[in-house]
């Protein structure tokens, strides 16, 4: 039996924000897909603009993962980030072999607005300035999306295409719904110790990083 949740910031935030947090994980697009109803040109616009995504979203990875070494101050935080930053080294070649798969050559994809814009909100990210717990709490939402959103793609009663279960697996498989509610208590105990000025920083991130995410999810709306 799964542990019950403790209830701490996040589900408060996400109780306050709840509309935007609907937004960010019941998107058109990720209802069309378990609809089977999905554009494949929408598909093929998501999957080159993620590539480029995932490739940003790297080296942030890589600096939540320093900072874990050097900040947490508990063992197990470098272990939980290791595992996200090792997960996409193999999100990287699965990528590659959709894009052979759908003939999307990732050399001439262009970062749309919403690509670009999202990427510097992650480089300022990385920046010393940012408390841990707030960079935590950024890293758990950009997780937490992509795991709700995809995991409802599986969920009874959908109709999702078979050629795009690859993709929902990936992201909605119950692993990864693990390892994101391992960020999110690495997250909540952050937040506990928190001063009253990174509590109003990190709920500000999350807000942006929903925004974001809609945005994202809004470029698949142009086809290819
Ligand atoms: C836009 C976006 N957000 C989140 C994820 C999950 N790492 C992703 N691949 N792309």
């Amino acid at each position: 039996m799964e542990k019950p949740e403790k209830r701490g910031m996040i589900d408060t935030w996400l109780d306050k924000h709840r509309s935007l947090y609907t937004a960010a994980t019941r998107h058109d697009f990720v209802v069309s897909i378990r609809d089977g109803s999905v554009d494949l040109s929408s598909f093929k616009t998501w999957l080159g603009q993620d590539y480029l995504f995932v490739r940003g979203f790297v080296p942030f990875v890589a600096n939540v993962l320093i900072r874990a070494c050097k900040e947490s101050g508990v063992t197990s935080d470098m272990e939980v980030v290791l595992g996200g930053l090792a997960s996409l080294n193999d999100e990287i070649e699965w990528f590659k072999s959709e894009g052979s798969k759908w003939s999307v050559d990732f050399s001439t994809v262009v970062a749309q607005k919403a690509n670009q814009e999202y990427r510097r909100f992650l480089e300022a990210m990385m920046s010393s300035e940012v408390e841990y717990s707030v960079v935590m709490t950024a890293f758990w939402a950009i997780e937490a999306v992509y795991q709700e959103s995809f995991a409802h793609c599986l969920e009874e009663g959908n109709k999702t295409p078979a050629e795009l279960t690859g993709a929902c697996n990936r992201w909605g498989n119950d692993g990864f719904k693990q390892y994101c509610l391992s960020v999110k208590s690495i997250a909540e105990r952050c937040l506990e110790n928190a001063s009253g000025e990174a509590l109003a920083e990190a709920e500000d991130v999350l807000v942006r990083v929903l925004e974001h995410e809609v945005a994202f999810w809004e470029m698949s709306r142009g086809g290819q």
